[in-house]
């Protein structure tokens, strides 16, 4: 049985939408403080910390982990810190294009499949109300970049180019792609 090393509810829901059998057991890898450098190179690192992390305690068995960050001009956007952290983020990330990267492993024993898939989201321009309106549904505190697009923030996006279920945290058409060629799924 697949063992999804996520706590996040959007990746449960996600494999379930496709029909994958999983078992969930959340990943306790510490997800370094994102710095200056590739947003690739970084969700794909974290991915597979996330996935060898829970691979070591069930031997034998296939474990899939993921990362999803916000990149704005450079900068790798994470889950918020606090409202005042999201209200910021918000703010940059109003009236402009961003990208969105979520890195994917699948690990077992010393055999990985990985894919790292970018989606360019735009923003309209947001009036501060309904960014401080948003932040206090506290929507955003969770969620990389703090907005979800598939809540509330819906609201928000003008514009997406690439896998939308890349942007909640699972890109499905490449992890089904992966979960094929380790034979999990015919
Ligand atoms: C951009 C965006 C992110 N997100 C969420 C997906 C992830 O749960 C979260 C990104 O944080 P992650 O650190 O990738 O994942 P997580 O900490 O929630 O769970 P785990 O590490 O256990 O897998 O942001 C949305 O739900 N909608 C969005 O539009």
């Amino acid at each position: 049985m697949l063992i999804l090393a996520s706590a996040s509810p959007r990746r449960r829901e996600l494999l379930s939408q496709i029909g994958v059998a999983y078992m969930v057991n959340p990943s306790t890898y510490e997800e370094g403080a994102p710095k200056k450098k590739d947003p690739a190179k970084f969700v794909l690192a974290q991915a597979l910390g996330k996935a060898n992390d829970v691979a070591a305690k069930y031997p034998g068995q296939w474990v899939l982990g993921a990362d999803t960050v916000v990149a704005l001009d450079g900068e790798i956007l994470g889950k918020p810190k606090h409202e005042k952290d999201a209200m910021r983020m918000l703010q940059e990330l109003s009236g402009r294009k961003h990208s969105v990267f979520t890195g994917v492993a699948l690990v077992r024993g010393k055999k990985t499949y990985t894919k790292v898939v970018e989606t360019k989201v735009w923003f309209r321009k947001l009036k501060d109300s309904e960014i401080k309106d948003y932040v206090h549904s506290g929507e955003p505190m969770d969620k990389a970049g703090a907005y979800g697009i598939q809540g509330k923030a819906a609201v928000f996006v003008e514009k997406v180019n690439g896998s939308y279920t890349n942007v909640v945290g699972l890109p499905l058409s490449q992890v089904y792609t992966l979960l094929q060629k380790a034979k999990i799924i015919g």
